[in-house]
């Protein structure tokens, strides 16, 4: 039977954000128990970093994990950053897509989504409030602040159940946050995995983590300096499109179209301005409100046909190829290293993005499988590690398509080898809000892979002087070993006395030649950077404790 159609409709509902993510809490990264709590490691980490790099402070993290039953886990998050003001505290932590981050800038965060969706995962699996501990200035005071919080999921907004003042001496955010369904994991999905590579990536990063067996690692900072601010990037025309130059004339107030075009994309002159105007017979002049589609679209056309200066690129903050190798010694300890930071390219014509890489062979860290060391690639994007969804990332794509047996390391799976590539971008084209992987865009893609043939070729030369070495030595103790016996032998046939023939066979034999072929794996030529491990002098101390609180 036929229905009616205002029967239909009966059921038409709206949804918050936060009902929709209820529904849908795949779509944030929470799936499966390791990589649910990975994820809140995550966006618990990823907030700390950037609050402290805004604020220009050198960030000190503590976490704390706490079995509470079977997958049913207790994580204490502090940072020593900005804190965050009272009235902010629900829109942060119970409120989705709310956040400082919503501007064209390098950051870790950009959807506002990361705080509200830890809380949400909490609520539905343990059905409790969270706690926030906010310490923040305000005028010349320091203000501490503490409230058990719990998202309304049909408004969107938080709910305060309890709120206490406390004294302070510094700044900083916390929180307190249950868990069912999760589970900790020492395997490279797993949240001691993830806090590992964030040093990596951040060496100027010092994290101390207390794990739910009692063990404390202390992962100390490898650097004192904070990386710069980094700084806003007007969009560049090649990269805008006609629901863009809409979207800005709706939303200003500006009352001439050539300024709202100057002032809100990068690399538009009043030059470029003419060209337009004369191109398109759009008058330049008229008030933004006013643009049609159909002239937006011809903008667009027009913006395509120019040639503008590259996107500017100063907005950009890489880790540098010296931070990375510090990283990569200190945390993987290895034979040897090597980086580079590239210099800024664009994707899709407007986009500005650096990649950087980094190499590291052999060592006694770095992923093992039964006892031998085995590849591993780690993905960065914004010094941010990806996790999952490794498959369908750029960085995959990319490294996947390099020939590795020319650089004399056989299958790379196989291989004693990390490989470490960082993309730093104002948007980084993520697959989904769970930001896990890159979009394989065409110049990504090809950088990277440019980039890591760049310093595989190091890696080469590096390997074949050590085998050169390795057959020189050899070669030299056959002829240790044959030497003294010829000189017996001769001896005894002439009837005379064995000469003392260890000085000469000093001169002549492998020592000289060792010393030689160490010389030449140091040389300039080679540049490659070999790093002798004698004692593991480990970044990051392990200690088992009994009972002591993070605080
Ligand atoms: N530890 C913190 N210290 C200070 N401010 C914070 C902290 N954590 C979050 N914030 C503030 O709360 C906002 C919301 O954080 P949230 O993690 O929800 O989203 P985001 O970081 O902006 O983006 P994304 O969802 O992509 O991670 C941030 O933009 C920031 O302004």
């Amino acid at each position: 039977m036929e229905r009616d159609t205002s029967e239909l409709f009966e059921e038409f509902k709206e949804l918050t954000a936060s009902e929709f993510f209820r529904r849908n809490k795949q779509m944030l990264g929470f799936s499966g128990k390791i990589r649910s709590l990975t994820i809140v490691f995550h966006e618990l980490i990823t907030n700390s970093l950037d609050a402290c790099e805004e604020a220009g402070i050198l960030p000190d993290i503590t976490i704390e994990l706490k079995r509470l039953g079977k997958d049913h886990y207790l994580l204490k998050h502090a940072d020593n950053g900005p804190g965050i003001p009272e009235d902010y505290i629900t829109k942060v932590y119970c409120q989705m897509f709310a956040g400082s981050k919503f501007r064209n800038i390098q950051s870790r965060g950009q959807q506002g989504l990361g705080c509200s969706g830890c809380v949400l995962l909490s609520q539905m699996t343990t059905g409790q409030p969270v706690t926030i501990r906010s310490r923040y200035k305000d005028g010349d005071q320091i203000k501490g602040v503490e409230m058990k919080v719990k998202l309304d999921v049909k408004k969107n907004t938080g709910i305060i159940l309890d709120r206490k003042e406390f004294e302070t001496e510094r700044t900083g955010s916390g929180i307190e946050i249950e868990f069912k369904d999760v589970s900790y994991s020492m395997s490279e999905q797993g949240a001691y995995e993830y806090i590992r590579r964030t040093v990596i990536g951040n060496p100027h990063a010092r994290i101390v983590f207390k794990d739910p067996t009692g063990r404390k690692y202390t992962f100390e900072r490898a650097t004192d300096k904070i990386p710069p601010l980094p700084q806003e990037v007007l969009p560049h025309p090649k990269g805008v499109t006609a629901d863009d130059i809409i979207y800005l004339c709706k939303s200003t107030n500006k009352k001439r179209f050539k300024n709202l075009l100057m002032d809100s994309l990068s690399r538009v002159s009043l030059k470029k301005i003419k060209e337009i105007e004369e191109a398109t017979g759009i008058d330049m002049n008229k008030r933004p409100k006013s643009i049609t589609w159909k002239e937006a679209e011809m903008v667009v056309e027009q913006f395509d046909k120019i040639k503008f200066m590259a996107p500017p690129t100063n907005g950009l903050k890489p880790i540098g190829s010296d931070q990375i190798e510090k990283g990569i010694n200190e945390i993987l300890l290895p034979e040897f290293s090597t980086a580079l930071t590239r210099k800024p390219q664009a994707y899709r014509g407007g986009v500005s993005f650096i990649v950087e890489v980094g190499l590291a062979y052999g060592g006694k860290s770095g992923r093992k499988v039964g006892n031998s060391r085995k590849a591993e690639i780690m993905r960065f994007a914004n010094r941010v590690p990806l996790t999952f969804d490794q498959g369908s990332c750029a960085i995959t794509e990319a490294l996947k398509s390099i020939d590795w047996r020319r650089y004399g390391i056989g299958e790379l799976d196989n291989a004693p080898i990390s490989v470490f590539v960082n993309i730093i971008s104002t948007n980084v084209p993520y697959l989904s809000t769970g930001k896990q992987s890159v979009a394989p865009e065409e110049e990504i893609v090809r950088e990277i892979r440019q980039a890591t043939m760049k310093i595989a070729r190091k890696l080469e030369k590096y390997l074949r002087a050590k085998k050169a070495a390795k057959n020189e030595e050899m070669r030299a103790k056959i002829f240790e070993d044959m030497v003294p016996v010829v000189i017996k032998q001769c001896a005894l046939l002439a009837e005379k006395e064995i000469p003392d023939y260890e000085k000469v066979m000093d001169e002549v034999t492998h020592k000289a030649k060792i010393m030689d072929m160490k010389n030449r794996l140091q040389q300039p030529e080679i540049e490659a950077k070999e790093v002798i491990v004698e004692e593991p002098k480990m970044r990051v101390k392990e200690e088992i404790l009994e009972d002591e609180q993070l605080q």
